[in-house]
């Protein structure tokens, strides 16, 4: 497998009103999408466009989110885990599995409409890593 795409970078947020004022008001985001709940990863979710690639926002949907730990260690939010696209979700999580990292849960439906999941952080030298499997029309 290679590395692919950085797709977006998590971002986790207590405030995704808050998160939106300062990706616009002080770092000049112009591409700022609509904010959208997905209740079954248990986020709402911002994407905010760059150049390059996207921000997501995350801020905690329902009482089981897993970003209410992060944010219990990290009330102010922060950087949460980083997203790559690959062109085949299960060829990447036999990769994965493979080279003996903790592959979290079946892939499942992410916030791009694609097949997502992720990689432990402590396999991924403490970075919550998300595999994405890229839309096909961006093939
Ligand atoms: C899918 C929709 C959307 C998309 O892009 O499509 C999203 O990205 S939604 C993002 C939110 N969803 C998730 O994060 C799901 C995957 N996360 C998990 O399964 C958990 O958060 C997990 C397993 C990473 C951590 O679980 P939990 O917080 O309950 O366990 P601990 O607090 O004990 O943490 C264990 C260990 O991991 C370290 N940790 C936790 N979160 C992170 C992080 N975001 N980045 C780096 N490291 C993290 C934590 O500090 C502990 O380390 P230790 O050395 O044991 O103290
Ligand atoms: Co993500």
């Amino acid at each position: 497998m290679n590395l692919g795409r950085l797709n977006h970078v998590g971002v986790a947020t207590p405030s995704i009103e808050a998160s939106i004022a300062l990706y616009r008001d002080v770092l000049g985001a112009t591409a700022i999408g609509e904010p959208f709940d997905l209740p079954a990863q248990g986020v709402r979710v911002c994407f905010v466009d760059t150049p390059n690639t996207q921000i997501e926002l995350i801020e905690p949907l329902g009482d089981a989110s897993p970003t209410r730990a992060f944010l219990e260690k990290n009330p102010a939010g922060g950087q949460h885990h980083l997203c790559y696209e690959v062109p085949d979700i299960h060829a990447a999580k036999a990769w994965f599995e493979g080279k003996g990292a903790r592959v979290l849960g079946e892939p499942r439906i992410g916030a791009h409409g694609t097949p997502i999941f992720f990689v432990h952080p402590r396999d991924m030298g403490g970075v919550l890593t998300e595999i994405m499997e890229t839309p096909k029309e961006a093939h």
